[in-house]
């Protein structure tokens, strides 16, 4: 259950009193998601109408120094017609505020829900959703580095220790080892970059039927490539859960999606295997350093490497996949 952080009645009270919202209502804790605590609030509202928000207390992993970045650009993109929550700015007109040590912020409550299992038009509409997004960003003025590119990947992978790879399956750590040497050669500079979400997974979208209704958790937004977060969400949508399954479809609606809104280069279409490579080694990364590090006994779920071990090892077999 994501709900690190305790906050009492009266403490909650007292802070959405900061804000222009009316009185707090209701408060309850949303089990989903890993990274930080999130409540879902009822308020009086302006208008005494009532109001919903989402309330999230950041965690050890979001640096309070990115915020400005990740929050700056939700309101952005809110602004620029995409579906993705605007921040609810203080009355002193702050974008996050902090309590007890840690930062928080109030985020506009959106409509829909994550699908499971995505259709063709779903994953249609979510690669239009993700080229609006990298259009939308054109005239954003921070830039934020991606700390989990290919550097990042090795600093997770040798965090995971001698052996430890293969305590989690006996080929991991050579597969992982050739793979990383390979993508790390091959990096293509140059190509197209901007403002990318870089995590856009199924849990990350809101959907009514076929349209996206909520692009949520930029906290790991970066400035880098865009055809490598292309990659990402192509990973992360077409196959199933397990990494077992490779949907064609799902793929083919995802690109053409993506495509009819902002067309990928030649440049771009070529470097879509080796992204996708290396868009599987982030999620193996990540995953595997997680399964390694995280606490018998914790509350959170970890999640299977391997799920990504496949992907990787099916985007190496199938350079082709693309053209
Ligand atoms: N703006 C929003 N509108 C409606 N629901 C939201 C919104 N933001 C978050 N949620 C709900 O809260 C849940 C948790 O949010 P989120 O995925 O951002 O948590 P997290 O812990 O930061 O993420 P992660 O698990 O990816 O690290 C989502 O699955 C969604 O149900
Ligand atoms: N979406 C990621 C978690 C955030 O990095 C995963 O499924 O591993």
């Amino acid at each position: 259950m994501a709900v690190y952080t305790h906050l009492g009645a009266e403490d909650l009270a007292r802070l959405i009193a900061e804000f222009d919202v009316g009185s707090l209502r209701s408060a309850k804790g949303i089990a989903e998601g890993v990274s930080n605590s999130n409540w879902l609030i009822e308020t009086a509202g302006r208008d005494g109408q009532g109001a919903r928000f989402i309330l999230t207390v950041y965690e050890e992993r979001t640096e309070v120094s990115d915020l400005p970045f990740f929050l700056g650009l939700m309101d952005h993109l809110s602004d620029h017609a995409c579906p993705v929550p605007a921040t609810i700015h203080d009355r002193q007109g702050q974008a996050f505020r902090t309590l007890d040590g840690k930062a928080l912020a109030l985020i506009e409550f959106l409509p829909g829900v994550s699908v499971s299992q995505p259709t063709q038009g779903q994953a249609r509409a979510v690669g239009a959703a993700l080229a609006r997004v990298h259009l939308a960003g054109g005239d954003f003025a921070m830039r934020r580095a991606n700390t989990l590119g290919p550097a990042g990947w090795r600093e997770l992978i040798d965090g995971c220790g001698a052996g430890g790879l293969e305590g989690i399956d006996p080929a991991l750590g050579d597969l992982v080892r050739r793979e990383l040497a390979e993508i790390e050669a091959q990096w293509p500079a140059g190509l197209p970059s901007g403002v990318i979400h870089a995590d856009l997974f199924p849990d990350n979208v809101l959907m009514l039927g076929d349209e996206v209704t909520g692009l949520i958790d930029f906290y790991f937004a970066c400035t880098d490539l865009f055809a490598y977060d292309v990659a990402v969400t192509h990973a992360a949508w077409c196959f199933d859960a397990t990494g077992t399954r490779f949907d064609a479809a799902l793929s083919a609606a995802l690109l053409a999606g993506y495509e009819a809104v902002r067309p990928l280069s030649p440049a771009e279409h070529a470097a879509l295997p080796l992204l996708a490579r290396g868009a599987a080694m982030r999620f193996l990364a990540s995953r595997a350093y997680d399964w390694l590090h995280t606490p018998d006994g914790a509350l959170v779920t970890r999640k299977d490497p391997m799920a990504f071990a496949r992907r990787l090892q099916f985007y190496r077999e199938n350079p082709g996949l693309f053209a």
